[in-house]
């Protein structure tokens, strides 16, 4: 896994992860920072903005994707559409170390409406920065394409 300094990151919110998503940019220190919207506080339709992130991140052109909403999962459905997508959402730290160690997830999906902006920043810090541990979570990672 890349350092932080070496990161591509694209993000993404509704309306519901606006200001988290503006509060993400300002603060993360990553090589770079694609935002992919949504860019006002305007209702809008989470996939219009979950897509364009797991495009980018199933690309390769970034390393990996964060993507906001309400309860996040709206944006985790739409993302696990893509064939090259494992989205979690996570709610506390643990479960953002977890979903790294085991299950490899290249997008994090935060339920802005149900955790602080300290504890996603938090969230997303571990996230960034938790390395897959392979070996049997490697097996079965392997198995989840369909
Ligand atoms: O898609 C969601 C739930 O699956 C997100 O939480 C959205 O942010 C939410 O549905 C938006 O709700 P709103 O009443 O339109 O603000």
């Amino acid at each position: 896994m890349k350092p932080l300094s070496e990161l591509k990151l694209a993000i993404g919110a509704d309306h519901a992860g606006f200001d988290y998503k503006q509060a993400f940019i300002d603060s993360l220190v990553v090589a770079e920072i694609k935002d992919f919207g949504t860019y006002s506080l305007d209702s809008v339709d989470y996939p219009n903005f979950a897509h364009p992130v797991a495009t980018a991140v199933e690309s390769g052109n970034y390393d990996m994707g964060i993507l906001i909403c309400g309860s996040a999962n709206g944006v985790a459905i739409t993302a696990n559409k893509h064939q090259g997508i494992r989205a979690g959402l996570c709610w506390n730290e643990e479960v953002a170390a977890l979903v790294r160690m085991h299950n490899n997830a290249n997008i994090l999906c935060i339920p802005a409406r149900f955790v602080s902006l300290a504890e996603a920043t938090r969230i997303a810090n571990v996230f960034l920065t938790t390395d897959f541990e392979g070996g049997r979570h490697a097996n079965r990672v392997g198995k989840i394409s369909c």
